[in-house]
């Protein structure tokens, strides 16, 4: 277990779930996009959502930030249905969306004395100057931040307010190596707090690192959700055993790799199998057969 697993709040597993959304379904024109999709964040877990380009993860969470109709299914968030929900409801969401937010002209610093003016109860600015990494360019102009300087004030702005759901949408794309680990200390921190994050990316490792779970939305649905390390179960009971023999290369997929390595060994009894290996797939690996496996028709 890693420390940042133990420092983990328990999610409210007994609590009205943050989100919940059944049979949702969105097209754009004649296509549609989101055909039944289901979905459960429960209050106070991160959950990130995963799924090729044009998948449907940004679709899904503007829905839920209210910012686009749905045209079936039901949709509550923190208790209410996201089309209806009035300024009250907004002000408990934080939003990290993909696009450019903040004007040219204001510093950093002045952009988020701005925002805050329209939220309650925010973060004072040189706290959250320091958690998302600007304090050195609180003076800098934001047209003159690199983009991932802006995606830093993006996140800043987005969790101002102390928001109780926070929609992050591949907020860590354009971060160089420094910055996306600290953004991750910046969600384990928000986690810490209490809050329910909803983030979607493309990094797998990023994914691992901050969710307690992970769904992954391919063919217009929902086709896993579990823990990073639990996800596509079945799938990485399979282990390959591999080693090289006189005439090249072999290979061997089991679920027992402990018998063939004795019979391996029995086979040997001179000396070490050649370059031997045992492996199971990883993240990555049940990742692309969740959805290479929907590509050519429906998974379930
Ligand atoms: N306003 C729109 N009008 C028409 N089609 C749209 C619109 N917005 C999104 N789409 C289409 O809907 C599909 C899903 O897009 P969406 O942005 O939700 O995917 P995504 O999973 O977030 O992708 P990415 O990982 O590339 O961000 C794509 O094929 C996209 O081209």
């Amino acid at each position: 277990m890693t420390t940042t697993e133990v420092a983990r709040p328990p999610v409210r597993t007994g609590d009205t779930p943050a989100v919940t959304v059944r049979g949702l379904v969105k097209a754009y024109g004649g296509t549609t996009v989101l055909d039944g999709l289901d979905l459960e964040v429960r209050r106070g877990e991160c959950f990130a959502l995963l799924g090729p380009n044009g998948a449907g993860k940004t679709t899904t969470i503007e829905v839920l930030e209210g910012v686009l109709r749905r045209d079936a299914g039901e949709v509550s968030v923190l208790g209410e249905d996201p089309a209806t929900a009035g300024r009250a409801w907004r002000a408990r969401l934080g939003v990290v969306s993909q696009g450019e937010g903040a004007g040219q002209a204001l510093s950093v610093r002045e952009t988020l004395v701005h925002f805050a003016r329209y939220t309650s109860t925010p973060c004072p600015v040189d706290e959250l100057l320091a958690a998302v990494g600007l304090t050195e360019q609180a003076d800098t102009r934001v047209g003159s931040l690199s983009g991932g300087q802006r995606r830093r004030l993006a996140v800043a702005l987005g969790v101002q307010g102390r928001p109780e759901l926070v929609f992050l949408d591949e907020p860590t794309t354009g971060m160089d190596p420094v910055a996306r680990r600290q953004f991750w200390q910046l969600v384990r921190d928000l986690r810490a707090d209490g809050t329910t994050v909803l983030l979607t990316t493309h990094y797998l490792d990023e994914a691992a690192e901050l969710a307690d779970r992970v769904g992954v939305v391919a063919g217009g649905r929902l086709v896993e959700v579990a823990p990073p390390a639990e996800l596509g179960a079945a799938l990485r009971r399979e282990a390959t055993v591999r080693w090289r023999e006189p005439g090249g290369w072999r290979e061997v997929r089991t679920e027992q790799p402990a018998g063939v390595l004795r019979d391996l060994l029995a086979a040997h009894p001179c000396g070490e199998v050649p370059d031997l290996s045992v492996t199971r797939p990883g993240l990555e690996d049940v990742y692309l057969a969740l959805v290479g496996a929907t590509s050519g028709g429906d998974p379930r």
